[in-house]
């Protein structure tokens, strides 16, 4: 499930894809492109302990690299002048994960010693994976799920460098680095690429999510999972993924209320576009033909549709963003983007949270409780949704005349 989008466009980006042949910044040679979604958010450094073996090929000679691989030079290169660049790999003594690293993360990683404690998950699943007509398996609720709930927190099955070179992987794949329980999952996962390309580098280009391991890295490593790879896309989802980096594991929260029996989707890419590029990029990288409410519009709802996220993406996402624009909104400008993001029904946890914050403590300031605690309550879910936390809204939503938010006064200057 990588992430990432067709055009190459200058833009801030909420939660979406960030892979390296689309975020913007050139590919280094010698680098394998695991084209991953996002499990998103920057992370804090994870932390880790590893007595691991490193693993220390011979650098294949160039004729043996296969084309999918690109040019390795720059990774061969620095381990033939650094004896110690070379990759490490740690597997737990549970044998749960395998995470293959380059060893100049050890320190960052080495910071953060409770990182591969067990992790807690609820205690029955709120969901199964099964057959979906048309799109392989999937995961379905089993259970009402309120927006901002955890669905499943999990650890990957494999996190590897986004410039994993090929013949790492096949190693990784193939030999007894990788436990036979963990071979067994990660092999049984979907493989849409052509069979061309070694079915391991296959499975972890269709499954891999971007994870953020070194802090100010975006989307260094990137991870397969066993359940959140078996999410479906959509382009108006209902769920979103988060990477953890304290407890080095992804998670998939909910951003609105998902019935039973309901399917659990998340972007793969970004969808803030118009849909001829949402689906030309995940025909070409994912093979299929979305066909989620949002591509399945008539064309004069499908045209207001593209429009309205063309609209969030260049206009309101970067004034949302801009630290000088925070707090001027009305109320009415506020509603106004409420009403755009309804139109748009796209789903980012982050967008939704910026506003309900925004809208919550102007009706605090207002000493509009009902609406106060209406907004706060938006706010709460999507901020736990969208970094794990609730950050203080829940203590507004308890007794908003109780917090700072209500004391700001912010609303009265902002006017009804
Ligand atoms: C990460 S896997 C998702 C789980 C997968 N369906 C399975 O059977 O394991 C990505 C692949 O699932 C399928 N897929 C994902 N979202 C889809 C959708 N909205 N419609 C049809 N197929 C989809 C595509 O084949 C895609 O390459």
């Amino acid at each position: 499930m990588p992430r990432g989008h067709g055009k190459k466009r200058k833009r801030v980006r909420p939660t979406p894809a960030h892979q390296p042949e689309e975020s913007g910044q050139p590919l280094a040679s010698g680098q394998v492109v695991a084209e991953s979604t996002s499990v998103s958010v920057p992370a804090s450094s994870p932390s880790f302990v590893s007595s691991s073996p490193a693993i220390n090929p011979a650098p294949p000679a160039s004729t043996d690299v296969p084309k999918y691989y690109g040019d390795l030079s720059a990774i061969l290169a620095r381990m033939v002048v650094d004896p110690d660049f070379r990759m490490r790999i740690f597997v737990p003594p549970d044998q749960s994960f395998v995470f293959a690293y380059w060893p100049d993360i050890k320190d960052c990683l080495l910071a953060r010693p409770d990182a591969f404690t067990p992790l807690s998950s609820p205690a029955r699943p709120p969901f199964e994976i099964r057959a979906i007509l048309g799109k392989g398996m999937g995961m379905v609720a089993t259970e009402a799920i309120a927006p901002g709930a955890l669905i499943v927190r999990e650890r990957p099955l494999l996190a590897v460098p986004m410039t994993l070179p090929g013949f790492y992987m096949d190693m990784l794949s193939n030999t007894s680095y990788m436990p036979e329980s963990i071979r067994t999952e990660y092999f049984s996962l979907t493989n849409c690429k052509p069979p061309e390309l070694p079915h391991a580098i296959g499975i972890l280009n269709t499954n891999s999510v971007a994870l953020n391991i070194m802090p100010g890295q975006l989307d260094d490593y990137c991870g397969v999972f066993k359940s959140i790879c078996r999410v479906n896309h959509s382009c108006s989802p209902n769920a979103h993924t988060r990477w953890d980096a304290d407890t080095f594991a992804g998670e998939l929260r909910a951003v609105r209320s998902i019935a039973a029996g309901e399917e659990i989707t998340f972007p793969y890419t970004d969808i803030l576009v118009p849909r001829h590029e949402r689906q030309e990029f995940l025909l070409r990288r994912y093979k299929f033909t979305c066909k989620c409410p949002a591509c399945s519009l008539p064309p004069a709802a499908q045209a207001r549709n593209d429009q309205a996220r063309t609209h969030i993406d260049t206009v309101v996402l970067p004034s949302l963003l801009s630290v000088s624009a925070q707090g001027t909104r009305s109320v009415r400008e506020l509603l106004d983007l409420v009403a755009l993001l309804q139109e748009a029904d796209s789903g980012s946890p982050m967008i939704w949270r910026i506003v309900a914050k925004e809208l919550a403590g102007t009706y605090c300031g207002l000493g509009m409780r009902e609406e106060a605690v209406k907004w706060a309550r938006k706010a709460m879910e999507m901020t736990i949704a969208h970094t794990g936390k609730d950050k203080g809204w829940a203590a507004v939503v308890e007794a908003p005349e109780r917090t700072e938010v209500w004391r700001s006064k912010v609303g009265v200057r902002r006017g009804k």
